[in-house]
């Protein structure tokens, strides 16, 4: 079993104070650092582009920087956040021309690649590229907003995730998105999740660190059963 990552989505954390924030949770415990990029065409929501990356890292941040692009097209971002110092970026297949090509660019440009998939979005976009894939981002909400609950079903589509990536022999982690919160991160990582995104869920608390403690607790049962 590959080691938990809890990644705070700063889609909920303090804009005004965004280096403060995030240094903050991840002071507190967290792993990665979740950009959720929204361009108000593929999701109706805008948030925030390459620059605050850039920002973040001349702030001092040196965690992974998880980008989730929820943007179409892909590619002139994917090139732009790698510059900005991305670590991680994952698209939607369906907001790419060449989904090979993408992630090719995202492995030239020296970051891992993921893909993402919406609730009702099929999985047979991963038939014939897990060899290029670092996560498979599994969204348990329609994308666009935070503080949604979690789609129950996800989990089905996270095991179904999870046998593809046994089956296929590759080392890809599971990530999920959209409703994550203590009370439901063990049964997630039942289903077979290893990277988990929670935003309101930290970013809610006054004490980042008691959540993310507790979602570690929860975690850790599931490692001993
Ligand atoms: O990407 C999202 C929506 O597009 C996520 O839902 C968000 O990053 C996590 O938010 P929350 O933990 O509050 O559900």
């Amino acid at each position: 079993m590959k080691p938990f990552l809890i990644a705070p989505s700063i889609l909920s954390a303090d804009f005004a104070r965004l280096g403060e924030d995030v240094e903050k949770v991840l002071a507190a415990g967290a792993d990665v650092v979740h950009f959720d990029v929204m361009d108000n065409h593929y999701v109706p929501n805008l948030t925030f582009g390459p620059m605050i990356c850039e920002a973040l890292r001349k702030y001092g941040i040196t965690a992974p920087i998880d980008v989730h692009l929820m943007v179409k097209p892909v590619d002139d971002l994917i090139e732009k956040f790698a510059d900005a110092g991305a670590s991680f970026i994952s698209f939607h297949p369906e907001a790419s021309e060449h989904i090979d090509r993408s992630l090719q660019l995202i492995i030239d440009k020296g970051c891992k690649p993921g893909l993402v998939f919406n609730p009702a979005t099929p999985l047979h976009y991963l038939d014939h590229v897990m060899d290029k894939l670092h996560h498979i981002l599994i969204m348990s909400v329609n994308p666009g907003f935070g503080g949604q609950k979690f789609i129950p079903t996800t989990l089905d589509k996270v095991r179904a995730v999870k046998q593809r990536v046994e089956e296929s022999g590759y080392d890809i982690r599971i990530e999920i998105d959209g409703g994550v919160k203590v009370d439901n991160i063990r049964a997630i990582a039942e289903a077979g999740a290893d990277m988990f995104v929670a935003g309101s869920a930290i970013f809610s608390q006054d004490d980042y660190s008691d959540v993310i403690t507790q979602m570690r607790n929860e975690l850790a049962m599931l490692s001993k059963a």
